[in-house]
């Protein structure tokens, strides 16, 4: 770009920092994953997460048709400038798709600017808040002694937040409750499984599990819950109100939050805590939620929310309110997300928790990275940048494979939210 000279767009010169190649890789090591790598002159490169599950393709297009030639020969350094053009100059503001893709894009270049300053990303963002990450795990079984095991499972493995989900007594299947035990996979077939929902069997057996779980553990580890958007707000307002004995760290998703003014009515009926977001993809998803004080942790994420440049605004959004950041970190939000969202909540001054559902080993071989799980907690690495990388040669041997999320319908077949 004319006039630039060094230091005006960080490390290295504007030639060093001249984007001159992009590429999306799909891969599919027992999950699809998107992954944006971005060249620079230097020969730096830096990876962003894409990932969209079971929309995976919609992103891929994006990137490839309406974004990738819009980088070549900018200046990797100009973060900013970069973010408002996508989004502003996109016209169609907003959505997962649109928002994923500028996500993959921030994520890369804040890799790159972090390591051409030879700094772990944490210290670009303004250093550590604290060592490590608080992390909840996922526990889960087909009834309440399953789940009790499986907790205290998690509780063996050094976890001291963890979430529970269980079968409920006469539905076949239940959101969160997995085949295998480690690693729920929801998106299990090509086009949507249909699952069917029970909203009042689910509310007069959830008390019971948590009461058993709270009899066994006692009240030191965190236990959480995911409502997963299925609940009225009548409905979450009961539920909230009969988790109130076993002090939850939080109800998720209590319901769903297009309307935002429908948290008000859960929020006057119990103090149960409320977390909401890993659906949102800007600030205005949340704006009243948070200025409201009607959650108490916001869960967008690196990869879903515009990146680290909008979740960076939403979280000081969210400071004024004193409400907290809880991050989505399900299996389809890959390693490279994961690695990003480390350096994030090691810095941001009013972070919650971070979700972490454990990827495969064949992910983690796939996507090496320098994170590490320490009692309870995550430790992001010191390497410049996010500490993720990504093995091309491996993740060519295992090529996408179409998969969709499941849907739910109530008993009497009305389609309903999964
Ligand atoms: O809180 C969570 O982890 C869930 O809501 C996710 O497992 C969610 O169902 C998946 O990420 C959807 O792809
Ligand atoms: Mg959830």
């Amino acid at each position: 770009m004319a006039g630039e000279t060094a230091g005006q767009g960080g490390a290295g010169s504007a030639n060093d920092r001249q984007i001159t190649g992009a590429k999306v890789i799909v891969c599919s090591p027992g999950r699809n994953f998107v992954t944006l790598k971005i060249e620079t002159k230097s020969g730096v490169t830096g990876l962003g997460d894409a990932t969209l599950n079971g929309r995976e393709l919609a992103v891929v297009a994006y990137l490839e048709e309406h974004v990738i030639p819009n980088l070549i020969g900018r200046d990797a350094g100009r973060i900013e400038d970069i973010w408002q053009f996508l989004y502003r100059g996109a016209y169609w503001r907003r959505g997962p798709v649109t928002m994923s893709a500028i996500a993959a894009v921030d994520t890369a270049l804040w890799d790159i600017k972090a390591k051409m300053a030879g700094m772990p990303l944490v210290d670009l963002l303004g250093g550590r808040s604290r060592e490590g990450v608080l992390v909840y795990g996922h526990a889960n079984g087909k009834d309440i002694e399953g789940t009790l095991d499986e907790v205290l499972r998690y509780k063996e493995m050094g976890y001291r937040a963890i979430r529970a989900q269980s079968g409920v007594p006469g539905l076949e299947k239940a959101y969160g409750v997995s085949k295998d035990r480690m690693f729920y996979e929801p998106a299990g077939s090509e086009l949507p499984d249909t699952e069917s929902w029970d909203t009042r069997a689910y509310l007069n057996f959830l008390p019971k599990l948590f009461d058993r779980l709270r009899d066994k553990l006692g009240f030191e580890i965190a236990l959480l819950h995911d409502g997963h958007h299925r609940m009225t707000p009548q409905e979450a307002a009961r539920l909230g109100k009969s988790l109130e004995p076993y002090d939850l760290f939080w109800l998720e998703d209590a319901t769903p939050a297009e309307n935002q003014e429908a948290f008000r009515l859960i929020r006057q009926h119990t103090t149960t805590p409320l977390a909401v977001g890993e659906v949102f993809n800007t600030v205005h998803d949340c704006r009243e939620l948070i200025q409201n004080q009607l959650i108490d942790y916001i869960r967008t994420t690196v990869v879903h929310a515009g990146g680290i440049t909008h979740l960076r605004r939403i979280a000081h959004l969210a400071e004024l309110y004193q409400v907290r950041t809880g991050s989505h970190g399900a299996t389809d939000l890959s390693p490279v997300c994961m690695g990003a969202a480390l350096h994030f909540d090691t810095w941001v001054p009013n972070f919650g928790i971070q979700e972490y559902m454990r990827h495969t080993d064949l992910t983690d071989e796939v996507f090496p990275h320098d994170y590490r799980f320490e009692d309870g907690y995550l430790i992001a690495g010191l390497t410049p940048g996010h500490g993720v990388t990504i093995d091309e040669d491996l993740a060519a041997k295992h090529p996408y494979d179409p998969k969709q999320l499941p849907v739910a319908r109530l008993r009497d077949g009305t389609l309903w939210n999964w």
